[in-house]
């Protein structure tokens, strides 16, 4: 593929990625949007349950198995290195869209807070935690992750940037930043209906198993560095831990120099 080319599908994909974060904003949060997690006429339950479970189970699977560094060496073979990211992004963006598109409602309410304090205290959670999650993309490479740098590098005729450990603001804080937003999106709402509760419980699920798969590829990247860093910063917790310098290691409180 020509480097003109690749940025145009590069651009592309990534245009169509931020249509389908915004629309999880909006489809998650039940903002004025065509449609959302919980709207539209509910039919009976266990289609629903099960039409949303492959719905989810399609996702998962497209997004952590694309991830994998076999899949990737394989995958290279058929699609060029400098759009492989870019494809996987587009196929996650697609997917999302379906699920957008055929989720079921399941209106059935778990439970509600009804003390405004408290649902003011749940929809500032949410925003946080989309915010969290868009910072945090700009932390690790936001370009880099959504594809656009690989793009550009082969429109410049530049060797793909290899990948760089950071630990930047929330990533001294916990290791997973971006994980976390949506965890905090996805469960803080003041009426959490069955379809909500069921998005909530597989995403998180979803989630903790892809941390498991992530960070065995990041100490495969990283070794050392990343098994240091592991045990130094929580995953998903904000706790206070020891403090994490620049190249991934640890200083002990202990060890850290002491003001005169
Ligand atoms: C969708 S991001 C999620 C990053 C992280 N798990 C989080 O929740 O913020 C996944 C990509 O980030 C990369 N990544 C995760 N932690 C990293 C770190 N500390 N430094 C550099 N890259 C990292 C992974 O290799 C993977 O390509």
């Amino acid at each position: 593929m020509g480097g003109i080319a690749s940025v145009l599908y590069g651009v592309l994909a990534y245009l169509l990625f931020l249509g389908t974060f915004l629309y999880a904003v909006a489809f998650v949060g039940n903002l004025p949007v065509p449609k959302t997690i919980d709207s539209g006429a509910a039919g009976p339950l266990a289609p629903a349950l099960l039409i949303n479970m492959v719905l989810l189970g399609l996702f998962a699977i497209q997004h952590s198995v694309m991830a994998r560094p076999g899949f990737k060496r394989w995958w290279t073979r058929f699609v060029p290195q400098s759009v492989e990211r870019t494809t996987y992004v587009l196929l996650a963006s697609l997917a999302l869209v379906l699920l957008y598109w055929q989720w079921r409602p399941m209106p059935e309410l778990v439970w509600s807070v009804t003390d405004p304090a408290g649902a003011r205290a749940l929809q500032a959670i949410f925003w946080v935690g989309w915010a969290v999650v868009l910072i945090s993309t700009f932390l690790i490479n936001h370009f880099e992750l959504f594809g656009l740098r690989q793009v550009y590098a082969r429109l410049r005729g530049r060797t793909l940037p290899e990948p760089v450990f950071k630990t930047p603001f929330f990533y001294r804080k916990v290791r997973h930043p971006i994980y976390l937003g949506f965890l905090l999106a996805f469960w803080a709402t003041p009426a959490m209906t069955a379809g909500h509760l069921l998005f909530a419980i597989a995403t998180t699920a979803y989630i903790l198993i892809g941390i498991h798969l992530e960070e065995r590829d990041l100490i495969g990247l990283f070794g050392d560095q990343y098994r240091r860093y592991r045990e130094q910063v929580s995953m998903l917790i904000p706790l206070p831990r020891r403090k994490v310098v620049a190249d991934g290691s640890a200083e002990t409180p202990s060890a850290r120099p002491k003001r005169p």
